[in-house]
């Protein structure tokens, strides 16, 4: 198969979608691949590194969309990149479609078999492909979400781990996947005063399990957010209801609510975020105020340590992406239902329940249309 891999477009996104590694792997079995001049070079990945592991190197991304039967990026398409897409062609991706008409819309009709990696399932119940970036976010959410506290930056001027003699922030983690295990890890490790919410009591249990009483546990509920967030000096929003709109858990009036200068990190906004007042940031201009609350909501957190990201991502996608590009994606999704999971889009048809219903579009599941 001849696999693309373009450079990313996103503002201040330096992640890419295969590693030099990866094509080494891809090269071995027989395909082709291209890589677009620089695509690696954020993730400190040269044209000579791609060459080397026999990989083509294309003048830019027009060339690659062109010749590639399949494309593997990081982020979700940007217009320019969608219009690039065709009939036939397979994506494989982050897509983040429940909070995205226009993308959507622009998938749909384009045509393609679009994958969506944070959809992939694992036989654990886990998200394989989303996994490795929500251990990198949530270790950064607390060391993002400090320096948003910091006076400069409109917060309310405390440090997490306080001194002796005065106390230590206060940071709620909303939701206790992977996201909030990591974050929790970061906020203990620098002396903050952590409590985390989840809806599942199971987790709940693990995760007081795993840090032997150095945070609390507190079952998620309205009362008990509107409860925890008075007094909150940061507050990281890591729910997850897998392909869904995120649900808002904070609103605008509860703002008022907090302590002037406290920060909220919204880490779930690639799915619409869990705060209604936030909106989708960029690394270049991360954060805004709304009722004298901070706000972080950059959608591609990860991309900030581009090469660690790069890896880690590329490590759990290879084992997926050989079977797409040795089987051809029908064969691969009939063969294995954990990717069959991530089938987003395919010939015009929506394959993805949850967006369906976040978009009021209509759906099929993915073995209907296989079974067409
Ligand atoms: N902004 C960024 O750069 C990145 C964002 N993410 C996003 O972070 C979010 C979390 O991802 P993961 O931790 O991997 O998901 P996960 O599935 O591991 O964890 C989500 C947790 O939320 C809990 N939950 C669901 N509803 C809840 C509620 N009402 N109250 C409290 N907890 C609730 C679930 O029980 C689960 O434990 C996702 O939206 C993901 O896409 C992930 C990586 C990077
Ligand atoms: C998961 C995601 O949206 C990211 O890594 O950018
Ligand atoms: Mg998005």
């Amino acid at each position: 198969m001849k696999i693309g891999c373009p450079r990313e477009i996103k503002p201040q996104e330096f992640r890419v979608g295969m590693t030099p590694a990866a094509v080494t792997e891809a090269v071995a079995r027989g395909h082709d691949v291209v890589v677009e001049t620089g695509a690696g070079l954020g993730a400190g990945f040269t044209d000579e590194d791609y060459a080397a592991a026999g990989a083509g190197i294309a003048p830019d991304a027009a060339s690659v969309f062109a010749a590639a039967e399949m494309i593997v990026k990081v982020k979700e398409p940007q217009a320019a990149e969608r219009a690039m897409l065709r009939d036939g062609q397979v994506l494989f991706t982050y897509l983040h479609l429940a909070p995205d008409p226009e993308q959507t819309r622009d998938l749909l009709a384009s045509g393609v078999t679009a994958i969506a990696y944070e959809t992939v399932t694992d036989a654990r119940g886990g998200l394989p492909l989303l996994a490795p970036m929500s251990e990198v976010a949530g270790r950064l959410a607390p060391q993002v979400g400090s320096w948003a506290l910091q006076k400069a930056n409109g917060g309310r001027g405390v440090l997490l781990g306080g001194v002796p003699g005065v106390r230590p922030a206060n940071v709620v983690i909303i939701g206790g996947g992977v996201v909030g295990t990591a974050a929790a890890r970061v906020a203990v490790g620098m002396g903050a005063n952590v409590t985390v919410t989840d809806r599942s009591v199971a987790r709940l249990s693990y995760l007081d399990d795993i840090f032997m009483g150095r945070l609390t546990t507190q079952y998620s509920s309205a009362a008990a957010t509107a409860d925890l967030i008075r007094t909150a000096d940061m507050v990281i929003g890591a729910v997850l209801i897998p392909g869904a709109a995120a649900p808002k858990l904070v609103t605008r009036d509860q703002l008022s609510t907090m302590q002037p200068g406290a920060v909220l990190v919204d880490v779930a906004i690639d799915q619409g975020g869990c705060f209604e007042t936030s909106r989708a940031t960029t690394h270049q201009d991360p954060i805004y105020e709304v009722d004298g609350i901070v706000h972080y909501c950059v959608a591609n957190m990860p991309g900030a340590v581009a090469r660690t990201s790069t890896q880690a991502l590329g490590n759990a996608t290879l084992p997926f992406l050989l079977a797409l590009a040795d089987k051809g994606w029908r064969q691969a999704v009939q063969d294995d239902p954990h990717l069959r999971a991530g089938l987003s889009t395919h010939g015009g048809r929506l394959t993805s329940a949850p967006v369906g219903e976040a978009l009021g579009l209509e759906a099929i599941t993915p073995d209907r249309l296989l079974a067409q």
